[in-house]
C-alpha cells in the first residue's frame, strides 16, 4: 500500500518514513528561517511559506495561452473503455461519472451508442444523472450515428473522421471532399437539436496541412462549437503540437480541443503545449487508460497545471477527490496506480536522501512543486537508510521527545548508517536505538564516541528483548 494511500497508519514495511507537517500560512520564524515552526502529531518542523516567483507560470507574452483558462473532456468513459482491461458495467459507469464530476471535470464523454444496446442504455442513463458536468458522446462521422447520438439527451455530440492518407484509405475510404460533405450535414444536424457539436480529424499529425486547416475552416463557418486535433498514434511532439494549435488558432474562431496519445510519453507536455498555443479543450482519461498505452491522463495534466498555476487549479477542482477516483478506475479496470505516478504514486511525496531531508524539513518548497496537503496526501521522510543524513535523525528524536545534543544525534547517525548498509532500518529500528542511545547517555553508560560501548548496549537490549519474547 502507498503512503499517501493512509496517511494514519504507515504499513510496516515503509515505516522507516517519518511524517512531516502539514501547510498553513508561514511568515519569518524569529530564527530568521522561512515557515512557522509547527508541532503536528508530536513532530516540530516548518510549513510551507509564500512560494517565492513561479518559473512555470505563464509569461505575459504568452497571449494565446490558456493554462489557467481551460476545459478538461475526461474521456475515461469513452477512450478508457478503449482500454485492453476495461469492461465498465453499468453501476461502474455511474460510479466513474459520478465520481468525475464531484472532482469538477466540466465534460465527460461517452462511448457511441451506436457500439452496442447496452452502450446507448447507459449513455441515457447517465444523462439522466442531472450531472454538473456536460455529457457528450463520441461518433463517427456519419448521420445513422449522430440520430441514435441525439436521442439519448447528451449535452454534446463529438464527430470524429480520418483525415490522414492511412485512414482515408484504409479505416473508412472516403476522399477529403465527401469528409467534408458529411461533416456539415452531421453538424447541421446536430446543431437543429440545439446542443453542442464538435468536429475532429482524426490523425491530424499525419494529415495534410491544407486538407485539415480548409475542413476546420469550413465547419467553423457552419457553426461547430469545436474543433478538434487528434494526436491519434501519439506521434507527435511538443513543438508540433504548439506549430499546429497556433496556426489553427489563426484559422477559426471557435474552441479547439486536442486528444493526445501516449505513445512516445508525451502526452502530458503535449497537452500543456497545445494549451499554450491556445486550445481550450483537453481530453484526458483517469490513470491515462484507453488504446494501446492511452492518452493524457487526468493526474498528470492536474499536477502539469497546478504547477503552472495553483490557486486557478485549486479553486476548479475538488484536488483530495483525485485518489479516490484513480483507486476507482484502477480497481475496475484491475491494474495497480504506477510508483512514479504524479500526485498518488506510492513516492509522490516521499524524500529520501539527507541533503533533501534537511532541507525538506526547513521548508517543503524546497524540494516540491506540489503540496501533498492540496491533494489530501502526506509528505514523508525516510530515516534508516545509508543515505540519511543527521538532521532527518534530530527532527525524528525530537518526534520522539529525545533531548539529545547534535553530537549525539550525529553519533547515533553513525550507527544507524552503519547498520544500513548491511539492511535498510525500519522506523521501529531507528527508534529503538534512538531511544537505547539516549537512555544510554542519561544513565551514564556511554559517551558520544564511545562506539564500543554503544555496541555492548545494542547488544544487551537484543538479547533482552529476545528472552521477554521466548518467555
Ligand atoms: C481513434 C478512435 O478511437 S475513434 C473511436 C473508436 N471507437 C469505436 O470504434 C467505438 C466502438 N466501435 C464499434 O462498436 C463498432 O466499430 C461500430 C459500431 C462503430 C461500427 O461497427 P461495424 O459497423 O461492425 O464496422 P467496423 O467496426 O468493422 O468498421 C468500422 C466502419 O466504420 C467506418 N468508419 C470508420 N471510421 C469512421 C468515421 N470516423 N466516420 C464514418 N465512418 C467511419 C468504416 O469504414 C467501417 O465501415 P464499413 O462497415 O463500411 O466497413
Ligand atoms: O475524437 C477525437 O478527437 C479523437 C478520437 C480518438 O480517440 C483518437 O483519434 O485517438
Ligand atoms: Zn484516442
Amino acid at each position: 500500500m502507498c503512503p499517501n494511500q493512509n496517511a494514519d497508519s504507515l504499513p510496516s514495511e515503509r515505516s522507516e518514513m517519518v511524517q512531516v507537517p502539514l501547510d498553513g500560512s508561514a511568515p519569518v520564524n524569529a530564527n530568521g528561517k522561512r515557515g512557522t515552526s509547527v508541532k503536528v502529531h508530536g513532530f516540530q518542523g516548518y510549513v510551507h511559506t509564500q512560494e517565492r516567483s513561479n518559473p512555470y507560470a505563464p509569461r505575459p507574452s504568452d497571449f494565446l495561452s490558456n493554462i489557467s483558462n481551460f476545459n478538461i473532456i475526461e474521456s475515461t468513459l469513452r477512450e478508457g473503455e478503449q482500454f485492453a482491461n476495461a469492461f465498465f458495467d453499468t453501476k461502474t459507469k455511474i460510479a466513474i461519472a459520478k465520481a468525475l464530476d464531484a472532482f469538477g471535470v466540466e465534460y465527460i464523454e461517452l462511448t457511441s451508442p451506436a457500439a452496442s444496446e447496452q452502450s446507448r442504455l447507459d449513455c441515457e442513463a447517465i444523462c439522466k444523472l442531472g450531472l454538473k458536468a456536460k455529457i457528450l458522446t463520441h461518433i463517427r462521422c456519419h448521420m445513422d450515428d449522430a440520430r441514435i447520438a441525439v436521442a439519448t439527451g447528451v449535452d454534446g455530440v463529438d464527430v470524429v473522421i480520418g483525415t490522414s492518407s492511412f485512414l482515408r484509405e484504409f479505416s473508412h475510404g472516403k476522399d477529403m471532399a465527401y469528409i467534408t460533405k458529411t461533416a456539415i450535414e452531421v453538424i447541421d444536424f446536430v446543431k437543429s437539436k440545439n446542443i453542442e457539436v464538435r468536429f475532429s480529424s482524426e490523425d491530424s499529425f499525419r494529415s495534410d496541412l491544407v486538407d485539415l486547416l480548409s475542413i476546420y475552416q469550413t465547419v467553423d463557418k457552419v457553426g461547430v462549437h469545436r474543433v478538434g486535433i487528434a494526436d491519434t498514434v501519439g506521434c507527435a511532439n511538443p513543438r508540433q503540437v504548439y506549430d499546429l494549435i497556433r496556426t489553427l488558432r489563426g484559422v477559426v474562431g471557435c474552441d479547439i480541443e486536442v486528444h493526445l496519445h501516449n505513445d512516445t510519453g508525451m502526452a502530458i507536455a503535449n497537452a500543456y503545449t497545445a494549451l499554450e498555443a491556445g486550445a481550450t479543450h483537453i481530453d484526458t482519461s483517469v490513470l491515462g487508460i484507453g488504446e494501446r498505452v492511452g492518452i493524457t491522463p487526468l493526474g498528470g495534466l492536474i499536477a502539469c497545471l497546478y504547477a503552472a498555476n495553483p490557486e486557478y487549479v485549486k479553486n476548479k477542482y475538488n484536488l483530495p477527490m483525485l485518489r479516490e477516483i484513480e483507486n476507482l478506475v484502477a480497481e475496475a479496470v484491475e491494474v495497480n496506480i504506477p510508483f512514479m505516478n504524479p500526485i498518488t504514486g506510492y513516492c509522490a511525496f516521499t524524500h529520501k536522501a539527507g541533503i533533501h531531508a534537511k532541507a525538506i524539513l526547513n521548508n517543503p518548497s524546497t524540494y516540491e512543486i506540489l503540496k501533498p496537503e492540496d491533494f489530501g496526501l502526506t509528505r514523508y521522510v525516510s530515516i534508516g537508510h545509508r543515505l540519511t543524513g543527521w538532521n532527518a535523525v534530530k527532527s525524528r528524536a525530537e518526534q520522539l521527545t529525545l533531548d539529545m545534543t547534535d553530537d549525539e544525534i550525529k553519533d547515533a547517525t553513525a550507527k544507524i548508517k552503519e547498520l544500513a548498509d548491511v539492511r535498510t532500518q525500519s522506523m521501529d529500528d531507528v527508534d529503538s536505538l534512538l531511544r537505547i542511545y539516549h537512555s544510554g547517555i542519561q544513565s551514564g553508560e556511554l559517551a558520544v564516541g564511545q562506539k564500543e560501548a554503544l555496541d555492548r548496549l545494542l547488544r544487551r537490549h537484543r538479547e533482552e528483548a529476545h528472552l521477554s519474547q521466548s518467555a
